[in-house]
């Protein structure tokens, strides 16, 4: 078992309320992007904080490697970029990205590079209160780039931000963890955003989610705007929505 793969084995997670995720099995394999979509409500969330060790499971378990995840979270192989991981909010965009950095013991240079790819170029001086909520998620996804992690899960990582530069983060960002061997899972409830980010995209049923389909995405090439237009781009988007229950 390669140190970054995620393992996990009929998982389940039980609120006051109910059942809210599972039981599911399921592996990431290190390297791949992988995809969560599936209906308000049905756990996405939910599997992501407990991967990410913010959860303990009510049943089953989560393995990256042989560790559990709150062990890899401290050793700081684990970044997030969740909405409600909030910035410190008096520390200066530069000074939340740089601990990103540190706190994971790796070197902090890439901070103004990573600023200025999420496109806060000219704000690094800026704290979290004087920036929009798709500024502060953008300074959450460079502070969550910074650490190169081994782990990367992101929870609508483009969710707040305008068409314009969900686009530009949609062709810049991947690259930065497709070139190492980064396991990365992200939540979208965009299909599209699903298919052109991702190697594989799963799909849950209704809460509790539990996995109605696996789809691999294998296009070709580095990926940019421009293959949303092609008809195997159009088939896989459809499939996905098939597997949801959407009629198009
Ligand atoms: N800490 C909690 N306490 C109680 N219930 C919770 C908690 N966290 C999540 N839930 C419930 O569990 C269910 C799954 O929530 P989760 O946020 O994982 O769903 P989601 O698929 O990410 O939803 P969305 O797509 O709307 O963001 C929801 O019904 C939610 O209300």
């Amino acid at each position: 078992m390669s140190q970054n793969e995620i393992r996990c084995e009929g998982l389940a997670k039980r609120f006051d309320d109910g059942a809210a995720l599972g039981p599911l099995s399921v592996t990431f394999a290190p390297g791949q992007t992988t995809a969560l979509v599936g209906p308000s409500g049905c756990g996405k969330s939910t599997l992501l904080r407990l991967i990410a060790g913010l959860e303990d499971p009510t049943e089953g378990t989560v393995r990256i490697g042989h560790k559990p995840p709150k062990e890899v979270a401290r050793s700081g192989a684990l970044s997030m970029a969740f909405q409600d991981h909030a910035l410190l909010p008096w520390r200066t965009v530069r000074a939340n990205v740089t601990l990103g950095a540190r706190l994971a013991r790796k070197p902090d240079h890439r901070a103004d590079a990573l600023i200025a790819l999420v496109g806060l170029a000219g704000f690094e001086g800026h704290r979290p209160a004087e920036l929009s909520g798709g500024m502060r998620q953008r300074a959450a996804i460079a502070r969550s780039l910074i650490s190169e992690p081994d782990v990367l899960l992101l929870d609508e990582p483009f969710g707040a931000v305008d068409a314009l530069t969900r686009s530009k983060l949609n062709a810049d960002l991947p690259p930065l963890w497709r070139d190492r061997d980064t396991t990365t899972i992200m939540v979208t409830h965009s299909v599209d955003e699903a298919v052109l980010l991702s190697d594989r995209i799963i799909v849950l049923s209704e809460r509790p989610g539990q996995i109605i389909a696996d789809i691999p995405v294998m296009l070709e090439g580095r990926r940019s705007m421009s293959i949303t237009r092609l008809p195997v781009f159009q088939a896989k988007t459809k499939e996905v929505l098939d597997a949801l229950g959407v009629t198009v």
